[in-house]
């Protein structure tokens, strides 16, 4: 997992355990498609409070926009970053091995109280979490911008396609 601090990051990647990376780099790789610098790491608000706490402290300052944070099981994560920062926090509840069904991180990340939102992407949907955020980044990037619509063109196009094969 890399983690230079001598590059300028749009993006944080964080989850609670490296068993959460298999899920994870979906948001990783979509952001790698549109060009977007990221950065990704192990956070866990259990395990590494301080950690956790500084991270979500600093990453304002480091340059970041938006942050994703996943988790399974009682996936505090997201939310304990999102009460710290103002940055967007889009939060991916990962199926991990001993979860209810991945119940347990969808309610623990999808619950928030008023004032404290993350947004919540479906169970291990990582990949629409790297789209959200790139969405986020192209309010402000006009390149960004056309990419994403070039990204939708393209999945209409493949719909069309296979609409047109079904109806002969
Ligand atoms: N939900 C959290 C947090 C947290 O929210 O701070 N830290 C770790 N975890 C989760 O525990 C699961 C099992 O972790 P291990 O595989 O390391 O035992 C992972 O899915 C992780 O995200």
């Amino acid at each position: 997992m890399s983690n230079t601090n001598s590059q300028n990051f749009s993006v944080g990647i964080i989850m609670g355990s490296k068993s959460d990376l298999p899920v994870m780099q979906d948001a990783a790789d979509i952001l790698k498609e549109f060009g977007i610098n990221y950065e990704i790491t192990v956070v866990s608000a259990h395990r590494t409070p301080e950690r956790m706490f500084n991270y979500a402290k600093e990453a304002q300052g480091r340059g970041l926009k938006v942050i994703i944070a996943g988790a399974g099981g009682a996936a505090h994560l997201p939310g304990m970053v999102a009460s710290i920062t103002t940055l967007p926090v889009i939060g991916v509840p990962v199926k991990s091995s001993n979860s209810i069904d991945g119940w347990d991180s969808i309610l623990s990340i999808l619950q928030m109280p008023n004032g404290i939102p993350v947004a919540t992407v479906a169970l291990n949907a990582a990949k629409n979490a790297g789209l959200l955020a790139a969405q986020i980044l192209a309010t402000a990037d006009e390149s960004l911008t056309i990419k994403m619509q070039a990204y939708k063109d393209e999945l209409r196009k493949k719909v069309e396609e296979t609409a047109a094969e079904m109806e002969g």
